[in-house]
């Protein structure tokens, strides 16, 4: 039988910007590529970066790879929509992608750190904040070094943030606690559904035949 279901748009057709930070090692690049594979709908945007590449990373899958000249050159023409120094590299996330997907009516999610988050909201306020807990500091400190990707030094500084990172908590609208992959996974797509579906984000209902419902 032919589907003849109203279909509901959110912000009148324009994609979801869902924003997800958390402490280093937290697991949210590792959410994020199993986001990627389960749900290739949702768009998953791609930062640029002056961190050395890690092995097993792929630059203009993981990151666009830029030397520290590269990157402010592209900082001062506005390329980016956000940008942020993090635990001593430049990170931005690029602005036309973001916004050419979401006025395609795409989802997008930015991953990204807290002062970059603070800083989207600001642009994007009806945004999806969504904060990556571990399980406890003891397993976030094992996952860090388990990755066995940074040196030394480099782990402790990012693990001395944890602290100050964590009282940022409350500027999101929602925490998920990685435990497992594919329960945090499940619980960030059940956000995203159930934000698309708020009837306070303007949402448009369209008939079968893409007219308006209410027309
Ligand atoms: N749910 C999980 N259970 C066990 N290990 C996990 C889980 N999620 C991620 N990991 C492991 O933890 C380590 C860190 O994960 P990942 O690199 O995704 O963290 P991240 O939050 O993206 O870190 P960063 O902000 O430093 O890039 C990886 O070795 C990954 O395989
Ligand atoms: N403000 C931004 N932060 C970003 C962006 N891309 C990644 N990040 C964050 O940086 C740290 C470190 O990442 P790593 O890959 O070096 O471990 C982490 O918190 C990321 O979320 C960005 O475009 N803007």
């Amino acid at each position: 039988m032919k589907n003849r279901g109203i279909k509901v748009l959110p912000l009148n057709g324009r994609g979801l910007l869902v924003v997800l930070s958390g402490p280093s090692g937290v697991g949210k690049g590792t959410v994020c590529s199993f986001l990627r594979s389960e749900f290739p709908k949702l768009n998953y945007s791609i930062s640029a970066t002056t961190r050395k590449c890690r092995p097993g990373e792929i630059d203009g899958v993981n990151y666009y790879f830029l030397s520290r000249e590269e990157f402010l050159a592209r900082r001062e023409i506005g390329e980016f929509l956000e940008w942020a120094e993090v635990y001593g590299n430049f990170y931005g996330t690029p602005r036309s992608a973001v916004e050419k997907s979401l006025s395609e009516g795409k989802d997008v999610i930015l991953e990204i750190d807290i002062q970059g988050a603070l800083k989207v909201k600001e642009i994007f306020p009806e945004g999806v904040f969504i904060f990556l807990l571990p399980p406890s500091k003891e397993e976030l400190e094992r996952r860090i070094k388990g990755r066995a990707a940074d040196s030394a030094e480099t782990i402790r500084r990012r693990l001395a943030c944890v602290d100050e990172e964590l009282a940022s908590i409350a500027s999101y609208q929602y925490v998920v606690v990685n435990s497992r992959i594919e329960e945090a996974a499940a619980q960030i797509m059940a956000i995203i559904t159930a934000e698309k579906c708020r009837v306070s984000r303007n949402i448009t209902c369209l008939n079968h035949k893409g007219g308006n419902i209410f027309d």
